[in-house]
């Protein structure tokens, strides 16, 4: 499919390399040893990996040069890999990455990183009040899914305060699957359903009940819940890298202080690709189109003009569309 982990970073390009022309005799002995691993946390330098069962630390090996290594990655392990304390394992190789997600690039770091390797799932967990749901925000996660190639998951919290109908109703066209959950535990069986056998990852603005949640589904995980200082409005926790979590055969994936994803490489074809039945439409517009309402000779229009699409699809598109615009 069109957008689909087509798009390569430089890590990419760097994981890709190491198989490539490089001559043998140059090339650094292949750890045939080396085990499969999986990267479950990242801290100062340190990567915690799961290998079988054991919880191993590892260091990246110098010959990686300065590639990331991130959380969701497989990645090959030589060393120590008892997992006893005070071991240290390293990291000789990044397999290929199936997905990419990267967070925006902020005053602090203007650099779009890579933060979660290998999902498949995108669950945007909103209160539906306390605080209020931010559609615009909501919808940068989608093109953020749509771009990486992730499925997007609707998680509404907080259903003892507001109902879900409104917000659902602006989603209804999109298809977008969703469960309403809240902390008495409704709906927490719902959302297990959905994240059985995959790998996850869970996003939201501070005090949505993201912790609340991942307290449910993984009590063992013990996430600091309503940690919000009043004062400065900082959690205790400052770190923003993320960690997997176990689940039933799967992964999930909380990325504490991650609000939103950067959106300024993705082409408005890759927003399209979300919307395959608007395909045919678009095959009939002038090259590159961005599709907007103001576009001109956008085929989506005459396509309209005919009956021949659904407008609500349209307009979510198009609403999509410039959620990438003022990409600050
Ligand atoms: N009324 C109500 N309050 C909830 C619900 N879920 C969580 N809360 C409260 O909302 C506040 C924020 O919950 P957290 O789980 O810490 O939210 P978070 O998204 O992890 O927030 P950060 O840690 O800042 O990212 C806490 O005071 C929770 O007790 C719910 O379903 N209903
Ligand atoms: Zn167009």
């Amino acid at each position: 499919m069109k957008g689909r982990g087509r798009r390569l970073d430089e890590d990419d390009v760097r994981v890709r390399a190491r198989g490539g022309s490089r001559p043998r005799t140059r090339r650094r002995p292949a750890h045939e040893d080396a085990e499969q691993g999986f990267v479950t946390g990242v801290d100062r330098g340190r990567y915690r990996c799961l290998v079988d069962d054991r919880a191993v630390v590892a260091m990246k090996a110098r010959e990686l040069g300065r590639g990331s290594i991130v959380v969701g990655d497989r990645v090959a392990l030589v060393g120590d890999l008892s997992g006893r304390p005070d071991t240290l394992a390293r990291v000789v190789r990044v397999e290929e990455r199936t997905s990419v997600l990267r967070r925006t690039a902020d005053d602090t770091d203007p650099v779009e990183r890579v933060i979660v390797a290998n999902a498949d799932q995108l669950a945007v967990v909103v209160s539906l009040a306390d605080p209020e749901p931010q559609p615009r925000l909501i919808d940068r996660c989608l093109v953020a899914a749509y771009d990486a190639g992730l499925d997007p998951l609707l998680c509404l919290t907080k259903s003892d305060l507001a109902a879900p109908d409104e917000l659902l109703a602006t989603y209804a066209t999109l298809d977008v699957p969703y469960v309403v959950t809240c902390s008495d535990g409704d709906g927490v069986a719902a959302l297990r359903e959905h994240l059985l056998g995959r790998l996850s990852v869970l996003v939201g603005s501070s005090g949505v009940g993201k912790s609340t949640l991942v307290n449910m589904l993984v009590p063992e995980a013990e996430r600091t819940v309503g940690h919000v200082n009043p004062v400065t409005g900082r959690g205790r926790h400052t770190s923003t890298s993320a960690v997997a979590l176990p689940i039933e055969g799967g992964w999930i994936i909380d990325t504490p202080g991650v609000r939103s994803f950067g959106l300024a490489h993705i082409e408005p074809d890759d927003v399209v690709a979300g919307f395959p039945d608007l395909d045919e439409a678009v095959a009939e517009c002038p090259p590159g189109c961005p599709h907007t309402g103001d576009a001109p000779g956008c085929a989506l229009d005459a396509w309209l003009d005919e009956g021949r699409l659904d407008p609500n699809r349209v307009a979510s598109m198009r609403r999509l569309l410039s959620s990438r615009e003022s990409d600050e």
